[in-house]
């Protein structure tokens, strides 16, 4: 049988069981000066502990491994601790390293064996609703080797060639399509093998997971990302954030 026509594990067992690894150990450098930006505070609670809820509200996922900043694992050990989560879920804590993609590898590193799925959720996405989640491990379940959540963009997209010096003007090389282009959020879910494979083989540095499968020439597919699933990367992002769970809290009278 050849590689393309192998049934992933995922595909060949209903029944896979499935992890997510948050990578959770970036500055934040772009929010501003502070704490690294998975321990600053969200409505009161670290946003990491939002993205830990975030993916422990699936039923389908059984572990969660927080890759926390290298100096920080003790503190997001006692988060963790101190903070209610659901009981069904297992927990473990790995320390980062020096770029995403390194963080990721080193949580992908302490998966026990008997997980088939993968997801890898930004702790900086604190807000993705559970059947965006569901719908990513939905489609890796069906046999998708590599999945991504994803929005049509409302903005047009220019491609340029970039300035030498920030601020001076830049030459617009291309307007893509933009009907074809999409933003991609996180959870990227992932069989296993595959995730582990892309880690090992892709060298270049790539801005998300399923960039590393796709080098592999494998076919990543897209499912309907969701609005809230947002990245807080800026400090208006905080702010958004901030309001839609205030709302939500409103909505669910707490
Ligand atoms: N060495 C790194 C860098 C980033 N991340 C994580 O990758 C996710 C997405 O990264 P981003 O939003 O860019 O976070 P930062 O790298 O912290 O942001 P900045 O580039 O502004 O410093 C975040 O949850 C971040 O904690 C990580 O685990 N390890
Ligand atoms: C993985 C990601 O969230 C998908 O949009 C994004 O690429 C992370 O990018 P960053 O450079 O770490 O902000």
């Amino acid at each position: 049988m050849s590689d393309e026509s192998r049934p992933s594990p995922a595909q060949a067992s209903p029944t896979a069981r499935t992890a997510a690894v948050i990578p959770a150990a970036g500055r934040g450098v772009r929010l501003g000066p502070g704490a690294p930006k998975a321990l600053r505070a969200l409505g009161g609670t670290p946003m990491l502990i939002h993205a830990v809820r975030a993916m422990a509200a699936s039923r389908a996922v059984s572990l969660v491994v927080v890759v926390a900043p290298p100096d920080g694992t003790a503190e997001v050990k006692s988060l963790l601790d101190a903070h209610a989560l659901p009981e069904r879920t297992d927990f473990l804590v790995v320390p980062g390293g020096a770029e995403r993609q390194d963080s990721v590898k080193l949580g992908l590193d302490a998966l026990p064996p008997e997980y088939d799925i993968v997801l890898v959720h930004d702790a900086a996405r604190p807000l993705v609703p559970v059947d965006t989640v569901d719908a990513v491990i939905e489609a890796v379940r069906d046999g998708a080797p590599a999945v991504v959540p994803a929005l049509p963009l409302a903005d047009t997209v220019k491609e340029v060639e970039p300035a030498g010096t920030p601020g001076e003007p830049e030459p617009v090389v291309a307007t893509p399509p933009r009907a074809r282009l999409r933003a991609v959020q996180t959870p990227q879910g992932f069989d296993r093998a595959t995730l582990v494979r892309a880690h090992e083989t892709v060298t270049d540095q790539v801005t998300d997971d399923a960039g590393m499968v796709e080098q592999l020439g494998l076919t990543v597919v897209v499912v309907p990302g969701h609005e809230e699933a947002f990245k807080v990367t800026r400090p208006l992002d905080l702010v958004l954030a901030e309001a839609v769970l205030a709302r939500r809290r409103l909505n669910d009278g707490f």
